[in-house]
């Protein structure tokens, strides 16, 4: 089928990359000239695993192109994705002129019937929005669905290609028939593609991304009161997980939620309910408790060095706000640079794949290392802000003999207990008992 993906960040990349894979011929639009030119190249702009070869492999085989005129992609495609940014507005709501900007150039151009699908994740009635707003210049026939993207980054392309559902809203039997044939390809394992209203699949998304940023805030919250009483949140997750009822997965405590969506997701939900005059309370809360485990760790840091981090230098692993990525949207190592340099301490830090992107947020706040050992050679303390693999099975007695003092604070629980203890560390971690 010949598709048409608008906004080649990171959804529209993998859809149009995925949907190549699949043997459909794909044109990228963006906006952003050197990045189009970039991946005209043959240049992939993010890091995401197995994405390059996918790209590369379709490149080369011709299903596979970029252009920076959406005229052009709106000649090629039968299916119209957008795959724009949805930001966080001053409100808290989503801002919708990207897509709608995108919407408005459509009914000013297309001639013959286009199924436009909105990728992007947008508050319940915006594909009405969308329509009406293509109506309002356009006399061709087209409609309107809602596809929400679920895909996790780290795992997108395994997301795509093998997806536990595809959520589908349209009212028309036409576009159903369409996406349908699209999409068939990838739920060969059985899993659903699930057809319903556009609101419906609207909220779909929203309230899947918020359960799941409510579900994590659940355990931080569990985690600190475990810190309080002396209890193992690790125990206890296990225990709790095992319940098929309440699964093992996202059960995770750490140093808060973070990336592009939870936060900005969890924010527009809420802002959506208050236009309606129905209180999310629930999610106002998951917000605050989220913000506050962003730097938990903190008080902590600044107790152990009586009070005074001036001129302490502080290791740090681990910048993305999630391993497998160099995404640093609302990371938590960010919340902890500031906190820190703002103290006066000295940050060095390591992360496989996102310094590039930090030193171009922040430029010269904290030093970047070659490698973790680096980052944390002379170190009054360490920090680990993300659980890369690499940094899962340090060699300890190579990174103690290395730190001026043997301290970690570790936002993710990566090492046992009992483990650092015997290795001589005094070892601080979220919601565990220390000794
Ligand atoms: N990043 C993720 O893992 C996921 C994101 N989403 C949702 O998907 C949407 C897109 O997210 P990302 O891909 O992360 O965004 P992004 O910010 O990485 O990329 C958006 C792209 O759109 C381009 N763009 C902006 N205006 C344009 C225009 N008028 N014409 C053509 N291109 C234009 C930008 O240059 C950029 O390349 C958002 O609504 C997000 O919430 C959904 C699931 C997963
Ligand atoms: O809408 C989106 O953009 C996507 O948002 C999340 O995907 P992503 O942000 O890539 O990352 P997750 O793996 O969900 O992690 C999000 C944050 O939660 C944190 N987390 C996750 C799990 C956990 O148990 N504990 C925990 O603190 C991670 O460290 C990370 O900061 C969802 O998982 C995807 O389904 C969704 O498509």
């Amino acid at each position: 089928m010949k598709i048409t993906v608008v906004g080649t960040g990171y959804v529209g990349l993998v859809t149009g990359t995925c949907l190549a894979e699949n043997g459909n011929d794909v044109i990228c639009v963006d906006i952003d000239q050197k990045k189009v030119e970039r991946m005209k190249n043959g240049e992939i702009p993010i890091y995401e695993p197995q994405l390059d070869v996918l790209f590369d492999r379709n490149i080369d085989a011709g299903r596979l192109s970029f252009t920076t005129s959406l005229h052009e992609g709106l000649d090629h495609g039968e299916i119209i994705f957008l795959a724009l940014p949805t930001p966080e507005d001053e409100d808290g709501s989503a801002d919708l002129k990207y897509v709608l900007g995108v919407a408005e150039d459509i009914g000013k151009y297309i001639k013959d019937y286009k199924v436009i699908v909105d990728k992007s994740t947008v508050p319940v009635g915006t594909a009405e929005k969308v329509e009406q707003t293509i109506s309002k210049f356009c006399s061709s026939e087209f409609d309107v669905v809602s596809n929400p993207e679920f895909l996790r980054e780290g795992y997108a392309v395994e997301d795509f290609l093998k997806p536990e559902r595809i959520v589908i809203g349209t009212s028309s039997k036409k576009a159903e028939d369409l996406m349908h044939r699209l999409y068939k390809p990838f739920v060969r394992s059985g899993n659903p593609i699930i057809f319903m209203d556009e609101k419906s699949a609207e909220l779909t998304k929203y309230a899947s991304n918020s359960f799941l940023a409510t579900k994590i805030t659940f355990m931080n919250e569990i985690a600190n009161y475990c810190q309080i009483v002396g209890a193992d949140v690790d125990k206890v997750r296990i225990g709790m997980g095992t319940d098929s009822r309440i699964g093992k997965r996202f059960l995770f405590p750490g140093i808060g939620y973070g990336g592009s969506c939870f936060p900005k997701d969890v924010k527009a939900l809420h802002k959506s309910g208050q236009d309606v005059n129905h209180q999310f309370k629930i999610l106002d809360a998951v917000v605050q408790v989220n913000e506050a485990q962003k730097t938990i760790l903190f008080p902590e840091m600044k107790n152990h060095f009586m009070g005074d981090l001036k001129g302490k230098k502080i290791g740090l692993w681990g910048l993305s706000f999630k391993p497998e990525t160099d995404d640093i949207r609302e990371a938590p190592s960010l919340y902890m640079i500031d906190k820190l340099t703002e103290a006066g301490a000295e940050v060095t830090a390591f992360d496989p794949e996102a310094m590039p992107n930090v030193k171009s947020q922040i430029g010269d706040q904290i030093s970047y290392c070659e490698g973790m050992y680096e980052a944390s050679k002379d170190v009054d303390a360490l920090l680990i802000c993300t659980e890369w693999s690499i940094f899962r099975t340090p060699d300890f007695k190579k990174l103690k003999a290395e730190m001026k003092s043997p301290v970690i604070f570790d936002g993710r629980n990566l090492y046992e207990i009992e483990e650092m203890t015997e290795a001589g560390f005094r070892y601080s971690s979220i919601g565990r008992k220390h000794v």
